[in-house]
């Protein structure tokens, strides 16, 4: 795919014309070699308005579209710049440059990327560290090689290493260059803590140059970038116009509002009406378990698609392997959480189903992004449970279409009655009971009730039509053992 990127699309995000990277002066005939095996001839947008302030060794902040090419973006003037001027500056085994992603797969997809790049400078070397591969891998592959590294990681693992490794956070006091590669997340709650820690470990920023990328940008960001970075001079990079256009333009876009009980039907029509030959589809589930419940009993209703399955109930082992076997395929179907919204490019992907509301507008759009990428076409549905009706505000100014439901036919498979283990139905019901707790205003016994349709939609219930039970300590954390209606079913 990404030799197919169609300059004209990439020139629709700017008005300015977009140099082949052969006609660039400031590269490297060692820059001009790896482009032309990679099969780049243009530069994107971004790419475009990176490349000189990166390599003239400033700060900047960039927004650009999802799949128009952030990666390289960075990676190839950050490179350049160790190959020219960094390089010796750094002790073997020291860390020069750092790349903080906020999800597994894709720090490793960046590292691949890292790693083929520099592999024609030889200025540096890769190493990936994420949670879920040993500890010592990690030290390992650190010692193992020559000369100074680029390491990419999550925030989870470097953290942990800059706390309990010795001599670890010796290795990081000659970082010159820190990405925050979707930025937007690392600023989030859930990584912000660890991503200044990690900052912390860092040389000054006076010493040291940030750069941050995301296809969007929240005031958290602004908030992030204020610390770790160094204020004055830092540029912005903003390829997006308008936040009107933040969607790639040859992403169509629908939206349909499901009663609970019709959300299977709809996934399931949906992928068996659209699976051409060249279909390869994400659906996007609130949950790992849910994610896991829902691969299992498509492959049971024996859909032709190929099922692909990736969440945080695998094995480090198995996602990595299933992220390679999905890369490799042509035609098929990911069931997966967010763990795969953001950033991740598998090739290919015509369509994206999210199976309910994103987080957030931004969320939406990182979803959205897994296909339709370097000016490809995509397809995207988001199948809505009625109580998520109100998500369509944030939605307003996008250019999102209604799908209306269609009339109700009995040419199903019964994923009622599918034979898939109680436990596995009632770790979907009790993780999608949570996930909606966390995000939705709704009153507790609504929360329970919707769930209890989930439960019969999934063949959840017992012979009373009482959903999985709930032991009466959980109970009392969820707030539900008051609760006396048949949607709360309390162990004895
Ligand atoms: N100059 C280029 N010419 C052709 N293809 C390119 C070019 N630059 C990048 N690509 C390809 O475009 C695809 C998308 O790039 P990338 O993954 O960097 O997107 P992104 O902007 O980071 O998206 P996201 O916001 O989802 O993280 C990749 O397959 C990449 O190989």
């Amino acid at each position: 795919m990404a030799a197919g990127y169609k300059p004209g699309d990439a020139a629709a995000e700017s008005e300015e014309p977009l140099p082949r990277f052969r006609d660039l002066l400031e590269l490297s005939a060692e820059g001009k070699k790896a482009m032309e095996s990679f099969g780049y001839e243009r530069m994107t947008a971004v790419q475009r308005r990176s490349f000189g302030p990166i390599l003239g060794g400033g700060e900047l902040l960039a927004r650009a579209k999802t799949g128009s090419g952030k990666t390289l973006s960075f990676l190839l003037p950050a490179v350049e710049r160790i190959h020219r001027q960094l390089d010796g500056e750094v002790q073997p085994g020291g860390v020069v440059m750092l790349v903080l992603t906020p999800v597994r797969e894709l720090s490793m997809q960046v590292a691949k990327e890292a790693e083929k790049l520099t592999s024609f400078y030889g200025s540096c070397r890769m190493v990936c560290m994420t949670g879920g591969v040993p500890w010592e891998e990690d030290l390992k592959s650190l010692d193992e090689g020559q000369g100074a590294v680029l390491l990419v990681a999550t925030p989870g693992r470097l953290q942990s290493h800059v706390a309990k490794t010795e001599g670890f956070a010796a290795r990081l006091r000659r970082v010159r260059i820190l990405v925050l590669d979707e930025v937007d997340q690392l600023a989030s709650e859930t990584f912000r803590a660890a991503t200044l820690e990690i900052a912390a470990a860092l040389p000054p920023c006076s010493e040291r140059q940030g750069l941050f990328y995301s296809a969007t940008v929240s005031d958290a960001v602004h908030g992030l970038v204020r610390q770790i970075g160094r204020g004055d001079g830092l540029a912005f990079v903003d390829v997006i116009q308008s936040d009107e256009v933040v969607v790639p333009e040859h992403i169509d876009q629908y939206y349909s509002l499901v009663p609970t009980e019709r959300m299977t039907e709809c996934l399931w029509r949906f992928l068996q009406s659209h699976a051409k030959p060249d279909f390869k589809a994400v659906a996007i589930f609130m949950t790992g378990r849910i994610a896991a419940y829902y691969a299992e009993a498509f492959r049971k209703a024996g859909t032709d698609l190929a099922v692909f399955e990736i969440h945080a109930r695998r094995s480090q082992k198995q996602r990595t392997e299933e992220s390679e076997r999905f890369r490799a395929a042509e035609r098929g179907v990911l069931f997966t959480s967010d763990v795969s919204s953001r950033g991740l490019d598998y090739p290919g992907v015509t369509h994206v189903v999210q199976m309910g509301a994103a987080h957030s507008k931004a969320e939406y759009i990182h979803r959205l992004g897994r296909c339709g990428r370097a000016g490809a076409k995509g397809h995207g549905l988001l199948l809505l449970h009625d109580f998520e009706e109100g998500f369509l505000e944030q939605l307003s100014d996008l250019e999102i279409m209604e799908e209306p439901l269609s009339q109700m036919t009995e040419d199903l498979p019964d994923f009622i009655k599918m034979p898939i283990a109680k436990n596995v139905k009632a770790q979907a019901y009790y993780s999608r009971i949570n996930h909606v707790m966390r995000n939705s205003t709704a009153d507790l016994l609504e929360i329970m009730r919707e769930a209890h349709r989930f439960a019969r939609s999934i063949g959840a219930t017992d012979e009373e039509d009482r959903p999985p039970e709930i032991t009466v300590e959980n109970a009392q954390k969820m707030g539900v053992a008051e609760i006396q209606d048949v949607s709360v079913h309390m162990a004895k």
